[in-house]
């Protein structure tokens, strides 16, 4: 049988490189622990000879589909439960551990959401005694769960949500009803025919009062015949874009009744009599969507490295067209417009796995304050974990798109993998928090934020800038973090002009609600352009920490691509930089000018495409006194840039 022979090109190029494979590759991972992890479960998925399909999943019926993605679902299950019971280190809930393994079956498995909700729901929202009664079984997969939260009618707006769970004292038990077509669960993974356990996001009545939305633990099939309880309607919803076996399922209650120790009752509780014990922040009933988001901006990361080396071993092996008349057809990664394509999809996957560790650490720093009784950090961790969710998935999705195009006809077979990567990061775009409407939620803190740094109050880390920018002018010079503190102008810009839309809306006449609608595409954009800040800043910040503990050649290129990543927003944010201007004042006063404003005098350089391989440092220089905006740019080496 022939021998897969590597194709010399990639010889060629992997040849090439100038750093350690090794140390990248420990880096990537965490460390060489992280390595060693990993390498041993994927050893452990290589040989299972059932992990690989022998006829395209494509080909499959639906309920073929479904049934191997059980049966891979369990194979991986067992290597997770094995390997987290063997390496305590291996923190099954750390960005991608619990994900990266339930991928390794291509097909999204229908125990992702067992895995990603229903286990970490009980680990933050159960009471010592419920984990005591629920998490071994959940984590030994006893009993299979999945998140009920969304409904036909309702999947944003939580407050709206239908179903109703009202205590009955003298059962001491409360009764589930889905009162309208509208409240039936819809969307939940898994619920179609896997779980027959779920958590169930209701509205909480007790002594007729109701005390909004929380959390319950509901059997919902027999555990010996897994057919539907009575009084419990449920189903698979149907196909999708992509996720065909993620299971994803309907759920209708007909006054179904549990008891009441199945109210998750670490933050709020009902007692036997019915009276009502209120919690410490009633948005901790929100908690577990906070960790998915958390969980999402590393999953994204590494959904788009997927795509990335896809892309990038594609480009380096496939030749096309003839510029020079009798010369062999060029590798395609040496057109220019291949690298533009490809390398950000490569810094921005770095960019998004260092943010995502970054983000994970400040949540799991929360989460300890949290045990403590201390909410100080949670607006700002529920804001920093709304915009990253919703820029990392969007940001992923769009470029795995861009790899995809950037391999031409191929990239569209099913065996180029990139349609299961797009299907799985378009859905994240939308679940756990509408891509839209998780920005609105950075606005609504960004606003409060804007209003105490005009008082001049000291404010979160992630914002003081808006304050400190207002007192030190900053003595901007050629360097990567001057774009930086660029990025830091254009939020606080985009901040101002937010907020002075609403005021103008107000002054006009237009109430609170009305004024934030009417700007509200400012207020996106502001927590967009913060978010970006935000993911330079660390990606920048994470770089030149680690470069300190690595070798030479591996920090040259990992700057690089830092540097790539900066410049590559400032050069797609132009628009935003040039905005941008000055005044020197004792309290600099960011005047935001649109471009038609005569007093804006910029210079512009326009149409500059920069050679990808040549890392520009693009700076922004501004001179504060006559208000003009200069790019300047410094060639790394001596690649042409395009033309100005
Ligand atoms: C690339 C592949 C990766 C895949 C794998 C990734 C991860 C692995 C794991 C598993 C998961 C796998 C698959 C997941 C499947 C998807 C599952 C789901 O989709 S579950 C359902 C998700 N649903 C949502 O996210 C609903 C979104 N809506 C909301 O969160 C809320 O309705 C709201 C939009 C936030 C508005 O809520 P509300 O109306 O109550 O609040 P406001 O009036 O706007 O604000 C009040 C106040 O509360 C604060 N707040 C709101 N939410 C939170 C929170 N979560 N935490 C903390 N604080 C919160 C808000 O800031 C306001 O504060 P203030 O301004 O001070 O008043
Ligand atoms: C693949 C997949 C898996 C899922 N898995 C689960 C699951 O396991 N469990 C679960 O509970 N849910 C799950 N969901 C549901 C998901 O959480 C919801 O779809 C998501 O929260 C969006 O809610 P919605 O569908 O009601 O959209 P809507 O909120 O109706 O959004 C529709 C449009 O309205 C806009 N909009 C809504 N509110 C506002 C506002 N206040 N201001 C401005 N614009 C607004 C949005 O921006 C969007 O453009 C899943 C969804 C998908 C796609």
């Amino acid at each position: 049988m022939a021998v897969n022979k590597v194709n010399e090109d990639l010889l060629r190029e992997r040849a090439r490189y100038t750093f350690n494979i090794e140390e990248l590759t420990n880096f990537i991972d965490g460390g060489e622990e992280g390595t060693r992890n990993r390498r041993e479960v994927e050893d452990m998925v290589i040989h299972v000879k059932e992990l690989h399909d022998e006829v395209p999943e494509d080909y499959l019926s639906h309920k073929e589909r479904y049934e191997n993605a059980v049966k891979k679902g369990c194979i991986l299950i067992d290597l997770l439960k094995e390997h987290v019971l063997r390496h305590s280190s291996f923190d099954a809930y750390k960005p991608s551990n619990m994900y990266r393994v339930l991928s390794m079956a291509k097909e999204v498995s229908p125990v992702l959401l067992h895995m990603g909700m229903f286990v970490p729901t009980i680990f933050g929202q159960a009471s010592a005694e419920q984990q005591e009664e629920w998490l071994h079984k959940a984590l030994m997969l006893e009993i299979i769960g999945t998140y009920a939260q969304t409904e036909l009618g309702h999947g944003t707006f939580l407050r709206g949500l239908e179903t109703t769970a009202t205590y009955d004292p003298s059962t001491e038990e409360f009764v589930l009803h889905s009162p309208t077509l509208t409240s039936y669960k819809w969307w939940p993974g898994g619920l179609g025919q896997t779980a027959n356990h779920c958590i169930v996001v209701a509205q909480l009545y007790s002594r007729e009062k109701c005390y909004g939305v929380h959390a319950f633990l509901v059997q919902i099939r027999d555990s010996e015949t897994h057919m539907p309880l009575p009084g419990i309607k449920v189903g698979d919803i149907g196909p999708k874009l992509g996720f065909q076996t993620a299971n994803n399922g309907f759920l209708g209650f007909d006054h179904f009744r549990i008891p009441r120790k199945n109210m998750l009752m670490r933050n709020a509780q009902v007692l036997k009599d019915g009276r009502y014990v209120k919690s410490k922040s009633d948005k901790l009933t929100y908690g577990t969507m906070m960790l998915v988001r958390v969980m999402i901006v590393s999953d994204a990361a590494y959904e788009l490295s997927r795509a990335a080396t896809i892309a990038a071993r594609y480009s380096a092996v496939r030749r096309q067209s003839m510029p020079r008349p009798g010369q062999p057809e060029p590798q395609i990664l040496d057109y220019v417009t291949q690298q533009h394509k490809v390398f950000i999809a490569i810094a921005t996957s770095h960019a998004l796995r260092l943010t995502g560790g970054w983000l994970w650490d400040a949540y799991s720093s929360l989460t300890h304050d949290l045990d403590q009784g201390n909410l100080d950090q949670l607006p700002e961790l529920h804001a920093l974990a709304c915009c990253l969710k919703a820029i990392s998935s969007r940001d992923s999705n769009s470029l795995v798109e861009q790899c995809r195009m950037s391999c031409g006809g191929h990239g569209y077979m099913s065996s180029s993998n990139f349609p299961t990567i797009y299907g799985a990061t378009a859905a994240t775009v939308t679940y756990e928090g509408e891509y839209t409407v998780m920005l609105l939620q950075t606005a609504r803190y960004l606003m409060k934020a804007w209003k105490e740094a005009l008082g001049g109050i000291v404010l979160t880390p992630t914002v003081a800038y808006m304050v400190t920018y207002n007192k030190a002018k900053p003595a901007w010079v050629n360097t990567p973090e001057a774009i930086i503190q660029g990025f830091h102008a254009v939020a606080v810009g985009k901040v101002k002009e937010a907020a002075d839309g609403i005021e103008y809306h107000q002054n006009s006449g237009k109430d609170y609600e009305d004024a934030w609608n009417a700007a509200s595409v400012m207020l996106v954009k502001a927590s967009e352009c913060y978010c970006r800040a935000i993911i330079c800043e660390t990606f920048w910040k994470e770089i030149q920490k680690h470069s300190r503990s690595m070798s030479r050649n591996l920090a040259v290129v990992l700057q690089q691509l830092s540097e790539l990543y900066l410049s590559y927003w400032v050069l797609e944010r132009s628009g935003d930089f040039f905005q941008v201007r000055t005044v020197p004042l004792t309290r600099t006063k960011f005047e935001f000018v649109s471009f038609a404003s005569p007093k804006c005098h910029c210079q512009m350089c326009t149409g500059f495409v920069a050679h990808i391989t040549s890392v520009v440092v693009l700076a922004v220089q501004v001179s504060i006194q006559n208000l003009t905006l200069t790019f300047c740019t410094r060639k790394r080496n001596e690649f042409d840039i395009g033309s100005c």
